[in-house]
């Protein structure tokens, strides 16, 4: 064996794996930076973030936090300023006009808070659906199949003929989705698709979206400024300041379900303290922390 091969040997076993390797969706050190004559906002500020595929997601956080910018920037709608995004195969910060296109038709769906955003106001539901199907030149027959399947799914196979006007805030939702997933993708990207719903009308789409996430094992992204929401999904996500901060993770237990907080470390091992906890114990600055058999304390210098 030569030194060269050696050499290849060794520095193959310690690389370190890929962030996300195996994960569908991946943010690393994600920044998006917008600049105006005047400012310059840091939206995201290195934010980390894997999905894996078939799970589904809240993203939750104060107005201003970068929700809307980071699903801007994984549905492909935003370009990122700096860092490491990827959804499947595809490189979104390295992506060609023509790549765009294809992976917004055929990779990913998304659901805007504004039904009018969603569907076209004078062709009825069943049109809606076919708009995308036809756009990808699916066959009469088949696009008929589809547009059925998904109302069906969606609980409004009776609104077929309704046009949106004609529909409930929730049933012109429930038809978005249906709309945004025509095409099989394997993400679907919601923008407070609950922000203009009573909180009954909330859960009958929160619904939806679980039934197509467990029943097409669609990977749903969901953002939403509602903070009952991690009683909805398995896993909230929240954002605060350009970066992911805390996730609640919701595990079945015997029947009901238990809901933990942990806090995210990011991969240089920093971990926000929240504010609460800094005030009670003065912590700030400089703090002494200590290695303890199952735990890390962290302490005020009083010194
Ligand atoms: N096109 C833009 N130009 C300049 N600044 C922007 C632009 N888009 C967003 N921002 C700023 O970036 C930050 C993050 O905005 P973003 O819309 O992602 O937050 P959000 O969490 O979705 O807020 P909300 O819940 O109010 O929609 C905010 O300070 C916002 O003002």
């Amino acid at each position: 064996m030569t030194q060269g091969t050696l050499h290849a040997l060794d520095a193959r076993t310690t690389r370190p794996a890929e962030f996300g390797r195996d994960a569908l969706i991946v943010c690393d050190n994600l920044v998006r930076i917008y600049r105006t004559e005047a400012v310059e906002v840091q939206a995201l500020q290195g934010l980390d973030l894997l999905v894996d595929a078939g799970e589904m997601v809240a993203i939750v956080g104060a107005s201003g936090s970068g929700k809307s910018t980071l699903l801007a920037v994984l549905s492909g709608q935003d370009e990122p300023t700096a860092g490491r995004v990827r959804v499947g195969r595809w490189d979104l910060a390295a992506m060609s006009r023509r790549d765009l296109v294809d992976y917004r038709r055929n990779t990913v769906g998304f659901v805007w808070q504004q039904a009018a955003r969603n569907l076209v106001p004078y062709l009825s539901a069943w049109r809606n659906v076919e708009v995308p199907l036809a756009l990808a030149g699916v066959g009469r027959r088949n696009r008929a199949a589809r547009i059925g399947e998904l109302l069906d799914l969606l609980g409004v196979p009776d609104v077929a003929d309704r046009r949106p006007g004609e529909l409930s805030g929730g049933e012109q939702q429930r038809v978005a989705i249906a709309v945004a997933l025509a095409n099989h993708p394997e993400v679907l990207f919601a923008d407070e698709p609950t922000g203009e719903l009573d909180s009954a009308t909330t859960d009958e789409v929160f619904a939806a979206l679980r039934e197509v996430n467990r029943a097409l094992g669609t990977t749903v992204v969901v953002v939403t400024h509602d903070d009952a929401v991690s009683g909805r999904v398995e896993r909230t996500v929240a954002i605060r300041d350009g970066r992911t901060s805390t996730e609640v993770l919701r595990r079945p237990d015997e029947g009901s379900s238990t809901a933990e907080e942990y806090a995210v470390m990011d991969r240089a091992g920093r971990v926000q303290v929240p504010k609460e906890y800094r005030e009670a114990l003065a912590l700030t600055h400089r703090v002494r922390l200590a290695l303890e058999a199952d735990h890390v304390a962290v302490r005020p210098d009083r010194g």
